[in-house]
């Protein structure tokens, strides 16, 4: 699991040592993984780190410091190094330590500014330690500028590898947002823990492979801000049957979905919840889709029953299933109910009034993409349960935020689908995954992620410990969000198994399958 912690939370855990006077020595130990990455980056791009030309992008506080004393020891290495000073000073020891070393200084508002950029486009490798956890909002000026002339003067798929120090500056290390122009980075070397900010969109996009270089304070950093499941996460958290297991014990999933209209919907749907191992899978619709389901999946049980004459231990409710008055009466008997569901698509709507109504059921997870979300900000703030809500292009700028507040204002889990989807619960827990290939962007996978994330909610349901062996934050109601990040990260596995390429849904949900036998 990686664990991720905001700037604050790092500072706090930094401060008896630095109360301590052991500043100086943490910032050399972050420093010098700096400077290991760099060499290793160095080596694989041209075989040694002697000879390269190496510019350090400097800011003026500790986040210059560290390139400065990075850019040290890989002077000493043979490197050619030279810092340019984005701001009106360096970080002082950093920078007498890199001069010692036979390295150089350039101000960007000196006479040498103006060739900054191109020093930066000829360089093997750029360190980007403009701004870290201290920065307040994103690269400004002179700095802002030089790192625009770089960003347009790079060729396609070449120039320098980027290393971030701590974080890419202009990139919220908390929050992920992206501050005006940022240098993308194909490394980022964050200290004493990944920064929240790598492991939220957009930001993430901008982080490239993220590497932690410890620095002795992780006993005292508190619980995380955020959380991602790796597949040896999934493998042994993902609900298996035992010996002693039957059907009803391993769970039944509910789906409400289909309609006369969109039909397709309820078979991805079904036949995902089948794929990914739920005990049984019962569907509930109108008799052209029931028929279609039992023919797609005959381990279906269709009927046209209504909610509360059936016993499952959760419920998928929602894709395709619009402009149906008997669906949408089983919808709303589902929502305002106490069985666990995962909500979606044409029952997004419902699920915004019945939460301001204050009638949505425990249990519930929501699962819109952004323009969704957008849309279910809009209805819960007509309704007066929040005071502003973004446009799509808001949600898109600050995903965790949104999706943080939907999930504070409904009491659900709120799961906001993209390339990372966000996982909130209302208690505050949050978890990322990023697992999908891009082509996962295709109409009905969020319907085979519906079925996926139904059959694990059915497991965990009644198990208030199910995934105990996670840590204590994962019990009780934070079992919900486990779930469907549980769901989120083997439909994105799923998507990657045997090569990049299309995943048409159908194809998908078998290989949901084949992601969980490999990690049985
Ligand atoms: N404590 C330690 O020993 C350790 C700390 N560590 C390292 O320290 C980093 C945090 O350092 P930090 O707190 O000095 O802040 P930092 O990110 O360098 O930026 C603040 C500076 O930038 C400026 N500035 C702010 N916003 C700006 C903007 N938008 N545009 C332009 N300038 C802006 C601001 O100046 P001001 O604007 O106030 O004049 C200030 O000088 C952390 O990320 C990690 O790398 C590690 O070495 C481990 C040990
Ligand atoms: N660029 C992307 N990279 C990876 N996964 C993506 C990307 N775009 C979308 N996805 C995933 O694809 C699925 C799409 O779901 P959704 O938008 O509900 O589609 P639909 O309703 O058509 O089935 C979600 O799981 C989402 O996380
Ligand atoms: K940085």
């Amino acid at each position: 699991m990686i664990e991720a912690h905001t700037g604050a939370q790092v500072r706090a855990a930094e401060t008896p040592f630095l109360e301590r006077g052991d500043g100086p020595a943490l910032m050399r130990r972050a420093a010098h993984g700096l400077a290991l990455a760099c060499s290793r980056r160095l080596r694989e791009r041209r075989g040694k780190v002697a000879g390269a030309r190496v510019v350090v992008l400097a800011g003026t506080g500790n986040n210059g410091g560290d390139g400065l004393w990075a850019g040290a020891e890989l002077a000493r290495r043979g490197a050619a190094v030279l810092a340019v000073a984005t701001g009106d000073r360096l970080h002082p020891e950093g920078e007498a330590a890199l001069r010692a070393a036979g390295g150089r200084v350039l101000s960007l508002g000196g006479p040498e500014g103006a060739g900054a950029a191109g020093r930066v486009l000829a360089a093997d490798l750029v360190v980007d330690a403009v701004l870290g956890t201290g920065a307040r909002g994103g690269l400004r000026g002179a700095a802002a500028a030089l790192v625009q002339e770089v960003l347009d003067g790079l060729p396609d798929g070449a120039g320098p590898e980027v290393v971030a120090c701590d974080v890419p500056s202009g990139v919220g290390a908390d929050t992920g947002a992206v501050h005006g122009p940022v240098l993308p980075a194909g490394t980022t070397v964050s200290f004493g823990s990944a920064k929240a900010g790598l492991l939220l969109p957009p930001g993430e996009a901008l982080c490239g492979r993220a590497v932690t270089v410890p620095l002795g304070l992780e006993p005292a950093l508190p619980a995380p801000a955020l959380r991602r499941l790796e597949p040896e996460d999934v493998a042994a958290l993902w609900p298996r049957p035992g010996a002693g297991s039957h059907k009803y014990s391993r769970g039944v999933v509910g789906v409400v979905a289909g309609s006369a209209t969109y039909p397709g919907a309820a078979l991805m749907c079904t036949r995902a919840a089948v794929d990914a191992g739920a005990g049984m899978v019962r569907h509930l619709g109108d008799p052209e889709t029931r028929r279609l389901v039992c023919l797609t999946s005959p381990e279906v049980v269709a009927s046209e029953d209504h909610p509360t004459e059936v016993h499952v231990q959760a419920w998928v409710v929602g894709p395709g299933a619009v402009g149906d008055p008997a669906q949408e009466s089983r919808i709303d008997a589902v929502l305002t109910g106490a069985v666990p569901a995962v909500v979606d698509a044409g029952a997004l709507g419902a699920a915004a009034r019945a939460a301001a109504d204050g009638a949505l059921g425990p249990g519930k997870v929501l699962t819109p993409h952004a323009g969704e979300l957008a849309q279910v900000l809009a209805w819960l703030a007509a309704l007066g349960v929040l005071e502003e809500a973004p446009e799509r292009e808001g949600v898109e700028a600050e995903p965790a935020r949104w999706a943080a507040a939907a999930a504070a204002a409904t009491g659900a889990v709120v799961v906001l689908k993209g390339a990372t989807t966000v996982v909130a619960a209302p208690g505050g827990l949050l978890l990322t995954q990023a697992d999908g290939s891009p082509w996962l962007a295709t109409a009905g996978s969020g319907d085979t992620l519906a079925g996926v994330m139904g059959a694990v909610l059915a497991a965990c349901a009644e198990h208030p410990d199910a995934f105990a062996a996670a840590g204590s934050w994962a019990r009780g109601e934070n079992r919900f969000a486990v779930a469907a990040a549980l769901a989120v990260a083997v439909h994105g596995q799923a998507s990657r198994l045997g090569g990049l390429g299309p995943v048409p849904p159908t194809v998908l949900a078998q290989r949901v399958r084949d992601v969980l036998r490999a990690r049985a």
